[in-house]
């Protein structure tokens, strides 16, 4: 019988908001799900493997990586490209599995433009002074770029209307609960659930 696509399930929201560390927390909870691993130009930082947290690209790498169509979405954010391999995303959803995105806005959007049928969820700071104090506590950006990752955050919290769900990251463990929640819902919905049962019912059902 042939194999029903997985779900792409979109995660993203102002860096800092805590997506990376939520991620993990999944992770750490072996959900069937699989995690795309984005490629960037940015340098890696202290502990960061290549091919790991990402497939770290000089901008002539990444740049051949569009020109080629390797990559689902790309964005320039704060200075550099980051973006989605497409062949991973496409062979692991045909292999029925489901697969989780953690990107900024910018390339979220154009991913809901190619995938409508995904699932776009918006992870939320409690408040803004909060997502600053994130950010300044991960101590891996300048002052310089800690404000403008916070001017981006506010253009981004206004993009939020664009995703089906909104999750405020207060707490890691609430954070997780809640988009496991939101999995579990995707896969029940009837409109997903439905062309299974047609198959086996036929057409005139
Ligand atoms: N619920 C939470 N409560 C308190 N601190 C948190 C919470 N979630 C994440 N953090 C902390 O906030 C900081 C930023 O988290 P993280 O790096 O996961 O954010 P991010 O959204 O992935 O950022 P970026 O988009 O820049 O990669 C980290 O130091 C992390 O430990
Ligand atoms: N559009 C994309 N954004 C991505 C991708 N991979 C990561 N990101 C986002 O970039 C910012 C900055 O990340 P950082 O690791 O430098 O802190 C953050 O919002 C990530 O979610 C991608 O493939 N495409």
């Amino acid at each position: 019988m042939e194999k029903e696509r997985g779900i792409l399930f979109v995660l993203s929201g102002p860096s800092g908001v805590g997506k990376g560390t939520v991620c993990k927390a999944l992770r750490e909870q072996k959900l069937d799900i699989q995690y795309s691993v984005s490629a960037t130009t940015r340098q890696p930082r202290e502990g960061e493997r290549h091919g790991v947290e990402y497939f770290f690209k000089t901008k002539e790498e990444f740049l051949s990586m569009i020109e080629n169509k390797e990559l689902l979405e790309w964005a320039e954010y704060v200075g550099n490209y980051y973006g989605t391999p497409i062949e991973y995303v496409n062979r692991t959803l045909d292999e029925g599995k489901d697969v989780i995105l953690e990107i900024e806005v910018q390339g979220a959007l154009q991913v809901k433009n190619i995938f409508p049928e995904g699932v776009f969820i918006f992870l939320t700071p409690p408040s803004l002074d909060e997502l600053r104090s994130r950010i300044v506590g991960r101590g891996t950006e300048t002052e310089d770029l800690i404000n403008n990752r916070m001017s981006v955050a506010k253009e981004e919290i206004e993009l939020m209307k664009h995703y089906d769900y909104s999750v405020v990251n207060d707490e890691i463990d609430s954070a997780c609960n809640r988009i496991k929640a939101i999995i579990t819902t995707e896969h029940c919905r009837v409109d997903r659930v439905r062309p299974k049962y047609q198959k086996i019912l036929g057409d005139d059902q």
